[in-house]
């Protein structure tokens, strides 16, 4: 993680799309738990990505997705926010209703910067 930056951070579960069973599982393993999201900037290559560790002891990384230019991001809900990459769907289940916000307010950011 040379040079990156945060620039914020929220607390969510972390969501995948499972388009067979048509429903959301929590990334990572089972328990669908909550993680720290950060969206780093790297800004010597001028990228960011989604980068998200469960917050119990093992620390697993659940997300690290890249943001890509022109992705779009939907707040389907106040606390329920998704994007698509080029393999699957992402969703954030935000603990509040202000994370959600702060978390937009960054993602806006970065995608307008790109
Ligand atoms: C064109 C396009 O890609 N469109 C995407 C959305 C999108 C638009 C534009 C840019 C990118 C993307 Cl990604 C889309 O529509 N997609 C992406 C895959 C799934 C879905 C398709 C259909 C269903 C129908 C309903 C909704 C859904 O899934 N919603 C609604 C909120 C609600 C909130 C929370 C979660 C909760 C964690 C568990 C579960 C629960 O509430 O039990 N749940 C939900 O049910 C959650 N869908 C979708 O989002």
């Amino acid at each position: 993680m040379s040079c990156e930056s945060s620039i914020c951070q929220v607390r969510a579960t972390v969501m995948l799309y499972d388009d067979s069973s048509k429903r959301w599982v929590p990334s990572g393993s089972d328990s669908p738990a909550l993680s720290r999201v950060h969206i780093y900037h790297n800004p010597s290559t001028h990228t960011f990505r989604v980068v998200g560790r469960k917050l119990q002891a093992d620390q697993q990384v659940v997300i690290n997705c890249p943001i890509i230019k022109g992705m779009k991001y939907n707040q389907a809900t106040p606390n329920f926010h998704q994007w698509r990459d080029p393999k699957q769907v992402w969703g954030l289940n935000f603990s509040s209703k202000e994370d959600g916000a702060t978390f937009s307010k960054a993602m806006t950011y970065a995608l307008d910067a790109l």
